[in-house]
């Protein structure tokens, strides 16, 4: 179920779903981590908000610690923070697997992918919707993992911005021109509505908070249907 991105390495038929805790019942994260080691979620995506570089403050360090031994999946953490390069090894230590700063936090961006790389934590960069793609075209072969904004980072259950559909094909190109294995992953607004059609346009990861847990079937019974909608937008786009 767990798959470092490195190791499955492009082109995955299969994408991967990273629930993302921020829209889950925070004073049960134990229950939840546990509820989602038995279900189809290959990653738990964690939302780190700091109030300056996002209007708003989500949780961090200790919430990591004490997610981190109930957790059976990698931790994606989602750096929503000025300064990134100030915290990457005490993520890293408080249990992150993967490691995801903003391209617009990050002035010396290439220093902060290496450093993050060296903590041994898969790299990742994150694109605001008004970001292009084409801003990573120097460092695209460095990056384990593109994380491509679906909405205005720094609240969850906003609605999906309809552009990123091309600026994940856009993105796609971009990584295969650079021969980068890069991953491209979505986050905001995900559910199944767009889910298949963010597959054929180049996604690997579809991270989802309120589609999963306000969902009145749950968290399992909702990530088991989108699998099974993605197992089959995945056999196309691999077809095609
Ligand atoms: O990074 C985020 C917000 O900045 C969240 O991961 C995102 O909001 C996912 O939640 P939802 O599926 O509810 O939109």
């Amino acid at each position: 179920m767990s798959v470092h991105p490195i190791a499955a390495g492009p082109p995955r038929r299969e994408p991967l779903l990273a629930p993302s805790l921020l829209a889950s019942d925070l004073a049960n994260i134990q229950a939840t981590a546990e509820t989602l080691a038995g279900a189809e979620a290959d990653w738990l995506h964690f939302d780190v908000m700091d109030g300056c570089f996002v209007p708003n403050i989500s949780f961090g360090l200790p919430i990591l610690e004490a997610l981190k031994p109930h957790a059976k999946q990698p931790i994606d953490v989602h750096l929503m923070i000025e300064e990134p390069q100030n915290y990457l090894a005490a993520f890293r230590d408080a249990g992150a697997t993967n490691l995801t700063v903003h391209y617009e936090a990050c002035p010396h961006l290439h220093r902060v992918v290496q450093q993050i790389k060296a903590l041994g934590c898969v790299a990742g960069v994150a694109l605001n919707p008004a970001t292009p793609a084409g801003l990573l075209v120097d460092i695209a072969a460095d990056l384990d993992y593109v994380l491509v904004m679906s909405v205005n980072p720094g609240f969850g259950g906003q609605a999906f911005i309809p552009h990123t559909l091309q600026k994940v094909a856009e993105l796609k190109d971009l990584l295969l021109d650079a021969g980068s294995p890069a991953l491209i992953g979505v986050d905001g607004g995900v559910d199944d509505r767009n889910a298949a059609a963010l597959v054929q346009a180049g996604a690997d990861v579809l991270i989802a908070g309120s589609f999963v847990f306000k969902a009145s079937a749950g968290p399992v019974a909702t990530l088991a249907a989108l699998r099974q909608q993605l197992r089959q937008a995945g056999e196309e786009r691999a077809a095609a």
